[in-house]
């Protein structure tokens, strides 16, 4: 199976590339410098040119508050550059393996969210990610849509660094109070997406396309997760912070409303494809571990 990765500088699409060059899966990972899905003709050329059976499109623009000040860039992308992808891999038959968010739904559920619950995004990132969602059920039904959250590792920029930042230089690491979810090592959804891909690949009896969740276990919130990155630094690096302090939101600049919970059941992946859920305390552990030990961090922890 050939396949092109799309958003391939990101936290997720590093740590996918980095697995499908060590499972020596023929592939070519695109940044948004060789390859914007805004740019519709450049899209359908390097699909013409490359040829792959199958796309994985890991692109991300901005975070939920620069997507809510500048929402037809996110719409651009999340929308508009996903629905033209869906209509092109339609018409070539490639299978379309698109990554969303938790953020589709509004939080006000107390349990986990399943794949039939119904969204309502309170934000427009997580309406325009809804929307491209949308745009690709109706368009071509060879599709997996994977809702992760939360997401983590030791590429890129994400709230583990930033937590490790603020613990090397202050007292005190404050975190926004009034949020549930489910943290998810980036490592960890490339393993999924390439499970995934090896069982839809085999033309399994009844098909196996749709939409399904994959986080972390268990569920928990920022001040909690915090305090677990900053515990298991402090076998790294030299921690300053003594303590960890929830605020509200706004006082970090957060600008814009995040659902309360998040919490996703994994139920679907489990039953379909034999998926189990891994506990993000152990991506904390390798994510330091690939930040502090690189000699030693293979970026592929051993389980
Ligand atoms: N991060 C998170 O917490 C979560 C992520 N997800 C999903 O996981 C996926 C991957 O997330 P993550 O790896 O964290 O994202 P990152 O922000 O780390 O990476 C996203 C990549 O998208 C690329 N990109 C942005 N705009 C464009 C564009 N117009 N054309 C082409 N490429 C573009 C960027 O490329 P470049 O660097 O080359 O500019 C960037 O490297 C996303 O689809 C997201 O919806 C879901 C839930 C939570
Ligand atoms: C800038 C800043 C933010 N925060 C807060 C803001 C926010 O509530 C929390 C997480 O910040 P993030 O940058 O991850 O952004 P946020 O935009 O809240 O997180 C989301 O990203 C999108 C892509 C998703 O799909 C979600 O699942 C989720 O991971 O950290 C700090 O604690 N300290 C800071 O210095």
């Amino acid at each position: 199976m050939k396949i092109l990765v799309l958003g391939a500088h990101g936290q997720v699409g590093t740590a996918l590339c980095r697995l499908l060059t060590a499972r020596e899966f023929p592939h070519l990972g695109c940044g948004s410098d060789t390859l914007d899905i805004t740019d519709f003709r450049s899209v359908e050329e390097q699909l013409d040119r490359f040829k792959p059976d199958c796309v994985i499109n890991c692109e991300l623009v901005g975070d939920i508050d620069s997507a809510e000040r500048d929402r037809e860039r996110s719409d651009k992308v999340h929308r508009e550059g996903v629905e033209n992808l869906a209509r092109l891999c339609h018409e070539r038959d490639i299978v379309l393996f698109q990554l969303s968010t938790d953020q589709v739904f509004d939080g006000t559920k107390t349990t986990a969210y399943s794949e039939s619950d119904t969204p309502n995004p309170v934000n427009a990132f997580g309406r325009s990610l809804w929307e491209g969602e949308e745009a690709i059920r109706r368009l071509w039904h060879k599709h997996i849509i994977l809702r992760t959250a939360w997401v983590f590792g030791p590429d890129g920029d994400n709230v583990l660094k930033r937590i490790l930042r603020q613990a090397s230089e202050l007292d005190v690491v404050r975190v926004p109070s009034g949020q549930k979810g489910c943290p998810t090592p980036a490592l960890d959804v490339a393993r999924v997406i390439i499970a995934i891909l090896e069982q839809v690949g085999c033309d399994v009896d009844p098909p196996l396309w749709g939409t399904y969740h994959y986080v972390g276990s268990d569920v928990t919130d920022w001040p909690t997760f915090a305090e677990t990155v900053i515990k298991a630094a402090k076998s790294f690096i030299d921690v300053e912070a003594e303590q960890v302090e929830a605020v509200d939101p706004a006082t970090l600049g957060e600008t814009t409303s995040r659902p309360a919970n998040t919490e996703l059941s994994t139920r679907k992946i489990l039953s379909t494809f034999g998926i189990k859920q891994q506990a993000w305390r152990r991506g904390v552990q390798d994510t330091l571990k690939a930040l502090y030990e690189p000699a030693t961090g293979t970026g592929e922890p051993v389980r």
